[in-house]
């Protein structure tokens, strides 16, 4: 069972992860991205993918043109994990 993440992870999120969101009305965090055209958002979200098979954890994520939606969520644990913390800082150094 994954634990959700606990009050002080919670409290440490907005200076570990400042370009991500509290999700509207779900314990899950966002974050919106926007590229030079497709080709280059398409190449990010090759590599976001890779990412989430490498942490074994998967995004819930949308496309439209130069921009992407990813929002970070843990099934298994029914709200935010440290999962998520994981993998959006690695998200964030791939546009770093
Ligand atoms: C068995 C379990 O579904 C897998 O280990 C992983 C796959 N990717 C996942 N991704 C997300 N976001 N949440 C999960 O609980 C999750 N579980």
């Amino acid at each position: 069972m994954v634990e959700k993440l606990d009050a002080a992870g919670r409290a440490k999120l907005p200076q570990d992860l400042p370009d991500w969101s509290p999700a509207e009305g779900r314990d899950a965090i966002t974050r919106g991205f926007r590229f030079a055209d497709f080709n280059q958002a398409w190449g990010f979200m090759s590599r976001v993918a890779l990412l989430a098979e490498k942490h074994d954890h998967h995004p819930e994520w949308s496309n439209v043109w130069n921009k992407v939606e990813i929002t970070l969520s843990t099934h298994d644990a029914g709200g935010l994990s440290a999962r998520d913390v994981a993998l959006a800082k690695a998200i964030d150094r791939l546009v770093a």
